[in-house]
């Protein structure tokens, strides 16, 4: 055999010869790409990793002021571009089924090893197994008996962290500090087991019970270590999603970080066995069930009534004639639970944070509440009610456009497409930078102004929170019913005062933004 190696090179040579190759070979590749885009120069292996701070929002922030609204870096070995104006945004969210971005993520032996592109909607890259979950996702989540629970759930949930927090004041004093986060992140965890399962969690009990030992409420341990350990594996789960789409395999296979992989996909097992012993039991309670309105109206149950004469969604139709495998449900559920509460409660919490900042528009808020509601703080309101507050949801823009908990999302591109008058091959992954469009001077007057009344003219302003075309975020109603039930539950009966107001918003970026913590004084309104 002829070898290219030169001969008689020692195992130091050899290397040496080896990696001086795969240097040439990258930069003859990086020269060479197609269609290149302006960007930081990277470096083999790495890519632009040494450049990257962490947060994919703060990075695009100063790459979109050096190199306009287009540019490219690379992620590890993967080659990213990089949108920030709603123009170029068109065809990537395109609602055509056959848009070049139907696809969210680049072949990625982490998600695959995490078994996440065959489930749920999220990652999964079977457009048929896809199009099923989010057609029956989409139909049960907008059901009216759904969205009912959703704003019932949300009242009883928020009512039991008021009766901890009126113990707190009894007991500790008015001028208690609370990590408003934290409560808003474990009524947000409740309401979605809550929607998800019907299952009742006790998280914000637990929370409170070690912050006030001495006053506990009298809920039994098993149940109380029953929700913390469910609470915890979907965290856990949620975490390696994000640990197996972002680590390369060259380092998910490193002594220590593979040991910690595996116990990633031991929890993923055991909240999948877990979870089969709910959807067993509610099988059984279904099947002794005549009348459907004696039903749960939970994802669960309309999961598992799709179908058949006790279907409480509606969400029978020609593409739902089979039912969903138990494998299916885990990994819907899961989704519904990821997507759908670290999302809503930070977007409660950057809420508090500009009111807190802007009294005057807390102080319309407020206006609009009494006006809606009148002056009884504890008026139990329907969605109906909650649809009234244009004011409130105007806010609710207003922090998204301004400072979302989602300031990016990320399609590959599975045909060659032009975009910006540059012409890209298929299977490259694209970036979308919703805060960039959001805040740029050529969509938006005076964008670093905070003034939730843009939303108010009339004109029906893009702010792409929730991305755009067939994977658009399903969740979008369900999460503003959410935020604008906590935002009349919250304001209507106290005032938020921060206990920093120089600092600013603590997070961490994690595919989405999440908050730290956020300290804060809760001071009942005083009512005559
Ligand atoms: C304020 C709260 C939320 C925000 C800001 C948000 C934002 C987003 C964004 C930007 C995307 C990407 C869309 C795209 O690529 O075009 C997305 C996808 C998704 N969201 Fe949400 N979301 C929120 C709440 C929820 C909730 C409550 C659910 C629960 C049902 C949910 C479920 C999902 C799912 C399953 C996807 C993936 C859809 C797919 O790939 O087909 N989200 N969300």
């Amino acid at each position: 055999m002829i070898s290219i190696l030169p001969t008689n090179l020692n195992i130091i040579e050899t290397f040496i010869f080896g990696f001086v190759t795969y240097v040439l070979y990258y930069y003859y590749k990086y020269f060479t790409r197609p269609c290149p885009l302006p960007g930081p120069f990277p470096l083999p292996l790495i890519g632009n990793l040494h450049q990257y701070s962490g947060d994919d929002s703060a990075s695009a922030k100063i790459l979109q002021s050096i190199y306009g609204d287009m540019w490219e870096i690379y992620k590890g070995p993967i080659r990213t571009i990089w949108l920030a104006r709603n123009d170029l945004f068109e065809k990537v969210f395109s609602p055509s089924t056959n848009s070049a971005f139907l696809i969210r993520a680049v072949s990625n032996s982490g998600l695959e090893e995490f078994n996440t592109t065959k489930i749920g909607m999220t990652f999964n890259s079977d457009l048929k197994e896809w199009s099923y979950n989010r057609k029956f996702m989409s139909k049960a989540i907008m059901s009216p008996n759904f969205i009912k629970q959703v704003v019932e759930g949300t009242q009883d949930i928020f009512e039991v962290m008021e009766k901890c927090w009126q113990n707190l004041f009894e007991n500790l004093g008015n001028d208690q500090i609370f990590n408003i986060h934290k409560w808003m992140l474990l009524a947000t965890s409740e309401s979605i087991i809550l929607l998800t399962t019907h299952k009742r969690a006790y998280s914000i009990i637990d929370y409170y019970n070690k912050l006030l030992p001495t006053k506990k409420f009298d809920i039994p341990i098993g149940a109380l270590e029953e929700s913390e350990n469910y609470i915890a594996s979907i965290r856990t789960y949620i975490r390696a999603m994000e640990f197996f789409f972002t680590t390369p395999k060259i380092i998910r296979i490193l002594p220590g970080v593979r040991q910690y992989a595996q116990r990633l996909i031991k929890n993923r097992d055991l909240l999948y066995e877990y979870l089969k012993i709910i959807i067993q039991e509610r099988r059984k309670e279904i099947e002794k069930t005549l009348d459907k309105d004696f039903l749960t109206s939970d994802l669960l149950t309309s999961f598992l009534t799709a179908n058949t004469s006790l279907d409480i969604s509606n969400v029978s139709d020609e593409t739902h004639v089979e039912h969903m495998s138990d494998e299916q449900i885990c990994g819907n559920l899961i989704e519904v639970f990821a997507a759908g509460t670290d999302s809503v409660a930070n977007s409660i919490t950057f809420i508090i944070y500009y009111l807190a900042h802007y009294p005057k528009v807390k102080e319309c808020v407020v206006k609009e509440l009494e006006t809606v509601f009148g002056r009884d703080p504890n008026y139990r309101f329907s969605s109906d009610d909650l649809s009234k507050l244009r004011y409130c949801e105007a806010v609710i823009k207003e922090v998204s456009r301004i400072f979302p908990s989602a300031p990016t999302t990320f399609r590959t591109s599975t045909k060659p497409v032009e975009i910006g008058g540059h012409h890209f091959p298929a299977n490259l992954q694209f970036f979308i930078y919703i805060e960039g469009a959001n805040n740029h001077p050529q969509h938006w007057t005076d964008p670093n102004t905070f003034n939730p009344d843009r939303f108010l003219d009339g004109s029906n302003k893009v702010i792409n929170t929730f991305g755009g075309g067939l994977r658009m975020c399903p969740g979008r109603n369900l999460s503003i019913i959410e935020i604008l039930s906590f935002m009349v539950m919250l304001y209507r009966k106290y005032d938020i005062e921060l206990v920093n107001m120089n600092a600013p918003i603590r997070y961490n970026f994690n595919i989405i933004r999440q908050c730290v913590k956020m300290e804060a004084r809760i001071v009942p309104r005083k009512f005559e």
